[in-house]
């Protein structure tokens, strides 16, 4: 399903319309989720071809991201989503994977939708290409080094770690805040507390 042949496919076509900054990062995540695959017991081979189609829809215009998230969510997406490229792209990138190859595992769709904004609840796909886009070898922002170290040892960790160089990051430039990030990064909070307290007993 997710074969060589696929994944050489997908970084053709991308390479022909991303700009070579934008392929270059593509294929550093689509590295760092097959190490973080590996890690935590994920088929490998899923989460690369994830991980290079994540940003398939990022730079095309708002209009037409916001037609391929129609035509996979309706008029399911918020409109702090919809009207903002960065938050959206994610959500578009579905229904390039839907149709133009065909993917159509529901853990993949996921991963792909929620990369920026995360989710309440997360599977290990989704975690692995949400940390993958921070830490990838291409990255160089303050804290980067910490946010590999913490993957290395705990996706979760580093799924928090992740929520909060971003919320960080938006403060210090005054930005508008997703309110969406804030509430899905105390869900992985309360996930990880539950999850200490079965562990515990
Ligand atoms: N919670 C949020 N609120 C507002 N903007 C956000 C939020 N999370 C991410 N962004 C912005 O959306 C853009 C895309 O983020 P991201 O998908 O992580 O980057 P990239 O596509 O380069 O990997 C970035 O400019 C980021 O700052």
């Amino acid at each position: 399903m997710y074969s060589t042949t696929l994944k050489e496919e997908i970084k053709s076509d991308l390479k022909s319309i991303l700009s070579a900054h934008r392929y270059k990062h593509v294929l550093g995540v689509a590295k760092a989720a097959r190490q973080l695959a590996l890690r935590n017991d994920y088929d490998p081979d899923k989460a690369e071809t994830a991980g290079l189609l994540h940003d398939a829809a990022k730079q095309l215009p708002l209009e037409e991201m916001q037609e391929l998230a129609r035509q996979s969510f309706g008029d399911r997406l918020d409109d702090a989503i919809m009207t903002n490229g960065g938050l959206l792209h994610g959500y578009a990138a579905v229904t390039v994977a839907r149709t133009k190859y065909h993917l159509t595992d529901e853990e993949f769709l996921a991963a792909l939708a929620h990369h920026t904004t995360g989710a309440e609840v997360m599977g290990t796909l989704e975690k692995i290409i949400f940390v993958a886009d921070y830490i990838e070898e291409n990255r160089d922002f303050d804290g980067v080094e910490h946010l590999r170290e913490l993957a290395a040892a705990d996706l979760d960790q580093a799924v928090l770690a992740g929520y909060d160089s971003t919320i960080s990051h938006l403060l210090e430039q005054d930005k508008l805040i997703f309110a969406g990030t804030v509430i899905n990064r105390n869900a992985q909070i309360l996930a990880m507390q539950k999850k200490g307290r079965q562990k515990n007993g």
